[in-house]
């Protein structure tokens, strides 16, 4: 019989991966793990909610819960890699390093370890070609996360489960409502990452203070408003400028002078571009183009959490990583991570960091 530890939210995608092994027999640990914002009442007390029903989730299963204080981890880690990242001028994205580091990483060393199966109710599934196991996209393309999984490592893919990668997430919700689960019809959460749980604007504010600068039209070089740091800034970002007459996009910042550069309106070139390179490229499983000659590949990609995967091509030459798209991409945001997928968007492959 396997031995699995089962990754316990309070969420209902958890919550239904707990039913789905219990009804093929197996008996999974149930973990839930703590990580939130230190001194930030809202955040205790939306914890406190999510353990309660990981607590009812564990009982009416009769199976044992604990919970994981990863908080120091998680801030020592992930929140110091995004805070690293904004005061670059760069767009973070702790949901796939609280993956790696976090979810995968500290808590296999602390716990996972001494389990066979770590399993998730994440949007992903996994599959064996060739001999190896590869992350696979989900069934439901909107819910699909496997963006947020792609800098995990061969060692972790290969000890995850997730039952609920080949459903729909409404057949998730029937699931829930027919088990009598009390979590059902709960709202979907963002993500287990401090973005999805408290403003965003708070954060970086906490942290890094408030600075006033010019937000200068690119194509004039006309002074049209104040921001109060470019650190609330991100490249393609539509709202929350404060200008009237929009829409305005985010082009460019520079971060030497604290100016934020927009441009105006739809269609305007200077918001798209064709083409990005990719730095410290990782493969989840392998490298399957390791062989061939031609490094000039046909794939599907993502540059930030959207249902869509765009056609491309990866061209790898003397070691760097290079994308063309098949199609404009607005708001190429440095920093974020730039994840690879084969031509059907079936197998994820990898991710390199947008630079
Ligand atoms: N605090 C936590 N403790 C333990 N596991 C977690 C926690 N947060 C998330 N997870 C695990 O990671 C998975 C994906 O997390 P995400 O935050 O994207 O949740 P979700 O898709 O809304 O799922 P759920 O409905 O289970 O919260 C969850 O299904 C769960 O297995």
């Amino acid at each position: 019989m396997k031995n699995i530890a089962a990754l316990l939210s309070g969420g209902v995608d958890s919550s239904v991966v707990v039913h789905l092994l219990c009804e093929q027999g197996f008996r999974p640990t149930l973990f839930y793990i703590k990580i939130g914002m230190e001194g930030e009442e809202h955040m205790d007390c939306s914890a406190e909610e999510d353990i309660e029903l990981a607590k009812v989730i564990a009982r009416k299963y009769g199976l044992s819960l604990e919970v994981i204080d990863l908080h120091r981890q998680y801030w020592d880690n992930v929140a110091a890699y995004a805070l690293e990242k904004i005061k670059k001028g760069q767009t973070p994205n702790p949901d796939v390093m609280c993956n790696k580091l976090i979810k995968f990483g500290c808590f296999e060393q602390q716990v996972g370890k001494d389990f066979d199966y770590t399993a998730t109710g994440h949007y992903a599934t996994t599959l064996e070609q060739d001999g190896k196991i590869w992350l696979g996209t989900a069934k439901d393309p909107v819910k699909d996360q496997t963006d947020f999984l792609a800098q995990i490592d061969y060692l972790q893919v290969s000890k995850l489960m997730f039952p609920i990668g080949h459903l729909m997430k409404q057949e998730v919700r029937e699931i829930a409502l027919n088990a009598g689960l009390p979590n059902a019809r709960r709202k979907d959460s963002q993500g287990i990452c401090f973005l999805g749980k408290i403003d965003y604007n708070d954060f970086v504010r906490r942290f890094l203070g408030e600075r006033e600068g010019a937000i200068i039209e690119f194509e004039t070089g006309k002074r049209i408003g104040t921001h109060r740091g470019y650190w609330f800034h991100t490249i393609g970002q539509r709202k929350g400028l404060g200008l009237s007459g929009g829409p305005w996009f985010v082009v460019k910042k520079d971060i030497e002078e604290n100016i934020v550069y927009v441009s105006h309106g739809y269609g305007v070139e200077t918001q798209y571009g064709t083409e990005f390179m990719l730095s410290d490229f990782h493969f989840i499983t392998d490298d399957p183009w390791k062989d061939s000659e031609r490094k000039d590949i046909a794939i599907t990609f993502k540059i930030r959490h959207t249902p869509e995967f765009t056609k491309g091509r990866l061209l790898i030459e003397d070691g760097k990583y290079r994308v063309l798209s098949s199609g404009k991409l607005q708001g190429i945001a440095p920093g974020q991570f730039g994840v690879i997928y084969d031509e059907a968007a079936k197998l994820c492959i990898g991710s390199g960091e947008i630079g």
